[in-house]
């Protein structure tokens, strides 16, 4: 992506956000001055994708602590402001773990967890040039060296990340190779992700793509249309099972029957060794409004509900291969994060 637009960046005195609710229409900013800002920001996914959470999260215990000074907070209300930080979205393991990795640098002040959470930052822009490496190296070495049909599901590029992206990151990888043909592009109901977001990453980094219905997408892994799957991944078990946005799952199954790769990208930082398998991980329900509203519009008849889970778990029997910054892992076939991290 040109980089005259970033997804997160300190000021200073606050964070700010590029505000991902309006994109591609526009492009603006939301500036998180205070606990409120930032924790409603999450929520509403002007910030998201795991890695971004993470640091969002990490810068927001620095925006905690500046407004403690400001307001002359006590300990206790310091600590609470920094759980609703941390407890903002539930899914993605990140954003728990950047808060609690630059906590101890607190009592060193706003400035030291500023510059703890830069370096959260600067880790995971060069943690994902890795993952691009070593994503498109195993995808050419099993599928063939060739310009690939790549489909993928929701974002997890640029803009879900401090930069450059997961899943997008291999797909960019692959066509400064040469080697994308085609991204087919799951427009990811109900927030749009795909279609709003990553099509808008690829667009601009000239990377030929088509979006789709989220429906679409078995019928174009069966139909032969697609080589390879690529996506991102919000919480990763220790025996490989995949947490990621709903729908994934579908792509996943879709994948095995036709016999082709299901990829996950995601850094190590999303992996959760404490949890055994996925059955643990938490499924954030998103508001019914996401669901039975289009354009402003209620869809359903008013007295009709909705169900919102905000992501899925594929078993790691699904996954074909894990791709981090430090290299392949092979879960299907028994690799799992568990083991190598043991
Ligand atoms: C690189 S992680 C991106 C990951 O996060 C997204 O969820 P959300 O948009 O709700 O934050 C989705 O699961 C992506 O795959």
């Amino acid at each position: 992506m040109r980089n005259d637009v970033r997804t997160l960046e300190w000021t200073g005195d606050g964070l700010r956000l590029l505000d991902q609710t309006v994109l591609p229409g526009r492009v603006e900013y939301v500036v998180a001055r205070d606990v409120d800002t930032l924790v409603d920001a999450i929520r509403r996914l002007v910030v998201r994708g795991a890695p971004a959470l993470g640091v969002a999260g990490a810068f927001g215990v620095a925006v905690a602590v500046l407004q403690a000074a400001r307001e002359g907070w006590d300990d206790a209300a310091l600590d609470a402001a920094v759980a609703r930080v941390r407890e903002a979205r539930p899914t993605a393991v990140n954003l728990a773990a950047g808060v609690d990795r630059v906590l101890p640098f607190a009592v060193e002040g706003a400035g030291a967890v500023a510059a703890e959470a830069q370096a959260l930052l600067d880790e995971d822009v060069r943690g994902n040039r890795a993952i691009g490496a070593f994503g498109a190296d195993w995808i050419l070495k099993r599928v063939g060296d060739r310009p690939l049909r790549v489909l993928t599901h929701c974002n997890a590029g640029a803009l879900a990340t401090a930069g450059w992206g997961t899943a997008l990151g291999v797909v960019r990888e692959l066509h400064e190779r040469g080697r994308v043909e085609i991204v087919y592009v799951d427009e990811t109901r109900p927030l749009l992700q795909g279609a709003r977001l990553t099509a808008w990453e690829l667009d601009r980094a000239g990377i030929p793509c088509v979006v789709q219905a989220d429906a679409a997408a078995p019928s174009t892994i069966l139909r032969g249309l697609a080589d390879v799957a690529v996506i991102g991944a919000d919480r990763i078990a220790a025996n490989g099972d995949a947490a990621n946005k709903i729908g994934s799952v579908g792509v996943a199954l879709a994948c095995h029957a036709a016999g082709i790769p299901f990829v996950v990208a995601a850094p190590w930082s999303t992996v959760d060794p404490a949890l055994a398998d996925g059955d643990g991980v938490p499924i954030e329900e998103r508001p019914a409004g996401e669901i039975v509203t289009w354009g402003g519009t209620r869809t359903a008849p008013d007295g009709v509900a909705a169900f919102n889970p905000a992501f899925d778990v594929t078993p790691a029997r699904l996954v074909t291969a894990l791709v981090t910054e430090t290299g392949v892992l092979e879960v299907s076939a028994g690799a799992t994060p568990g083991r190598l991290r043991a």
